[in-house]
């Protein structure tokens, strides 16, 4: 058994709460990615990064997304997932399903606004986020089979995208 489609995108696309939502429809596992890494690490993300670095985490993510790939359900990757190549090629191999959810970087400031959980965002400022928004995209791009905007949509709707999607997804 395979899982059934893969999430990515941006920090704030909805990746957690869509893929718990379609998961739940789909009466199946919900395998989120920064979560199986926290509770591996028994550590927050932000701790995990202030303790050992980014790289350490990067790590621990490309080994918990091939560990992963073989399990059966929905996965919620991190925002930063496909980022490495490794990591994209595994994802463009698994023959899974892969939606982008897009949301532009207005919707994804205002999503995350106040939040303390995510270093990244933690540490940049408007401009910076930006940037780093438009160096992903392409690379959300090259991973996914499907492209879904996200913005002033609820988290129902897209599921209801997706399953409608997911059958007819061409690579
Ligand atoms: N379609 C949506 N409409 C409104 N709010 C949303 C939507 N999707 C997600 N949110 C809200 O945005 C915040 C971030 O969502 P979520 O944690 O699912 O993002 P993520 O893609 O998993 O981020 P990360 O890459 O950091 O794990 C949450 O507060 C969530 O409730
Ligand atoms: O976009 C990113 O690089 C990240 C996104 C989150 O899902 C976490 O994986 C972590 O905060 C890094
Ligand atoms: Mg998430």
């Amino acid at each position: 058994m395979m899982v059934h489609s893969i999430l990515v995108g941006f920090m704030g696309s909805g990746k957690t709460t869509v893929g718990r939502l379609l998961a739940a429809h789909l009466n199946c596992t919900h395998l989120d990615l920064d979560a199986v890494i926290v509770a591996r690490e028994r550590k927050s993300i932000k701790q995990i990064f202030a303790d050992h670095g980014e790289a350490y985490f990067r790590s621990l993510e490309s080994k918990m997304l091939a560990e992963a790939l073989k399990r059966d359900g929905i996965l919620s990757t991190g925002g930063g997932t496909p980022i490495r190549p490794a990591n994209r090629q595994l994802l463009i191999n698994s023959d899974i399903p892969v939606v982008y959810l897009k949301a532009s970087p207005e919707v994804i400031i205002n999503r995350l606004n106040g939040d303390q959980s995510r270093p990244l965002f933690q540490s940049m400022d408007k401009q910076k986020l930006i940037h780093l928004y438009h160096e992903r995209e392409s690379v959300y791009e090259q991973s996914a089979t499907i492209r879904m905007d996200t913005d002033h949509k609820e988290p129902s709707e897209i599921v209801r995208m997706i399953l409608k999607s997911i059958g007819a997804s061409v690579r």
